[in-house]
């Protein structure tokens, strides 16, 4: 094949010269062959969830009251404390497959096919029941689905019946190049469900989780890679508030893929630890005695801080101070130790045309096989057939319809989780980069209204609408 290195140098300098003027749509940009990949943009909500045993095990942990590793003579663990550990080890464990798996499978990173509009790609975690686990786990079910084309916008929905644990969220990216690196925002932010089998009355255990920004490093090498920056933020309904703060090489740790959480009680403990005084809500609660005042000092800490690289091992601490001395700490996750569990997709030809890889099979093909001229011309087939799509529904003045995923306005029943663990930990609800503080100027500036005074549009939010898939007739798993 033409991966000879003068061929990828050339095409890459002109391809670099492309960036020079992005006009932000990733689209518009050709990209060589060598850098394009197989797999479209669907595909990545798998990534959520390839650890999937730490997914359940958020609902389904034999004992409730304590977590490996534990630190029995300084922290009371509680249920709700020890759900919050089991969802902030989950989300840790997502990054390494969301963020590094397309460099271990192919190389470097790579630009994903872009999906047409109702693209969908669906599959499955089968939890055979081997001896030791008791408990029947069933199915873990990934939907994802193409709901916007202009922007690209990705919705997905992965859940278990059995151990009723269910996550679902959007994506949307919005990218800038600066300095030979492209600067990605994500949109969007992902929303984890429990429900209490044994309590069917206590309302459901949620979590709000807002998506880091991140930038793609190594373009003038040729050799792409992620990197994340920024923080990301996990609320729980129970109160419990986590930040992550993303650094790559450089920065305080000087490795690649560095991170360092912070587990609080609550958001206004946070606000406390950073601001070193209540948050103005928290103060009025707390002008007590002089007692809730020294409580207030104990809470003020971060219960746990784990630090390392999200896709190596990293270290839990239960204070600040021990993990600047990197003493006491224990391995609380190990990227490399558990490899990632590829989810069940069905064959080619068992699936519906509407289903990514049936679709993009021809393309797929033709980047594998480096046919340059192949890939134009089987990409510009399935282009105008959305085009002829499009056309039609022009005509018969309808629009496209979403399949399992509806638009919901902010002040719908389907936006109440999101709103209330926004509002816990002060989150913007507007559609703005994931983790924007209300009041921050993306917040201030954003043009769509959560009330829709002076006729602004409505604030909106992609949510998985569970009748639309339980009516289900064409697609199986
Ligand atoms: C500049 C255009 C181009 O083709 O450059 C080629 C380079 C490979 C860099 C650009 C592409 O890099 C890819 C990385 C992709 C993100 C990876 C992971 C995730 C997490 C997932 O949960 C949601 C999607 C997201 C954010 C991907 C979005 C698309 C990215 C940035 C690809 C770039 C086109």
């Amino acid at each position: 094949s033409k991966s000879s290195s003068t061929a990828n140098s050339s095409s890459w300098t002109s391809f670099l010269k492309s960036i020079a003027n992005f006009n932000g749509d990733l689209s518009s940009l050709t990209a060589p062959p060598f850098i394009l990949s197989p797999v479209s943009l669907t595909e990545y909500s798998q990534y959520w969830a390839e650890h999937p045993d730490l997914l359940l095990s958020i609902n389904n942990a034999v004992n409730k009251n304590t977590f490996e590793p534990s630190f029995p003579s300084v922290v009371e663990y509680t249920p709700d404390l020890v759900k919050m550990l089991h969802v902030v080890r989950w989300f840790i464990s997502t990054l390494k497959s969301q963020y590094c798996s397309r460099n271990e499978s192919m190389g470097t990173e790579k630009k994903p096919l872009n999906p047409f509009l109702g693209e969908l790609f669906v599959g499955k975690w089968e939890h055979e029941q081997n001896g030791s686990v008791t408990a029947d786990l069933g199915d873990t079910v990934c939907l994802s689905e193409q709901v916007s084309h202009h922007p690209p916008i990705t919705a997905y929905s992965i859940f278990n019946e059995k151990t009723n644990v269910s996550l679902e969220g959007y994506n949307q990216i919005k990218s800038t190049f600066s300095s030979a690196s492209l600067s990605v925002k994500q949109y969007g932010h992902a929303l984890l469900r429990c429900k209490n089998k044994e309590q069917q009355e206590q309302k459901d255990d949620t979590f709000l989780i807002t998506l880091p920004s991140l930038h793609i490093e190594g373009l003038l090498l040729a050799a792409p890679f992620v990197e994340l920056d920024s923080k990301s933020y996990i609320q729980s309904s129970s109160g419990y508030f986590a930040i992550i703060e993303y650094s790559g090489r450089g920065y305080f740790s000087g490795k690649k893929n560095s991170f360092k959480c912070k587990i609080y009680k609550s958001y206004e403990s946070y606000i406390y630890d950073k601001e070193g005084k209540p948050s103005s809500s928290a103060s009025q609660e707390a002008s007590g005695s002089s007692s809730e005042k020294q409580n207030n000092k104990e809470d003020k800490k971060p219960l746990f801080v784990i630090s390392g690289q999200w896709s190596g091992i990293s270290n839990i601490y239960t204070s600040s101070s021990d993990e600047k001395k990197r003493k006491n700490g224990q391995v609380f996750y190990d990227a490399s130790r558990v490899a990632a569990e590829h989810l069940h997709v069905k064959p080619i030809e068992k699936q519906n045309p509407w289903e990514s890889r049936r679709a993009w099979e021809k393309v797929a093909n033709a980047i594998k096989s480096g046919d340059y001229n192949l890939i134009h011309q089987e990409k510009s087939q399935l282009e105008e057939e959305q085009r002829m799509l499009r056309l039609s529904e022009q005509e018969k003045n309808t629009t496209w319809k979403t399949r399992w995923f509806d638009n919901s306005s902010i002040n719908s029943v389907q936006n109440e989780d999101f709103v209330s663990l926004a509002k816990m930990c002060n989150l913007s609800v507007k559609n703005v980069p994931s983790g924007t503080r209300v009041g921050d100027k993306y917040d201030t500036h954003a043009s769509a209204s959560t009330d829709g005074s002076n006729g602004d549009e409505v604030v909106k939010h992609w949510r998985f609408v569970k009748e639309n898939w339980a009516n289900e007739t064409e697609i199986t798993l």
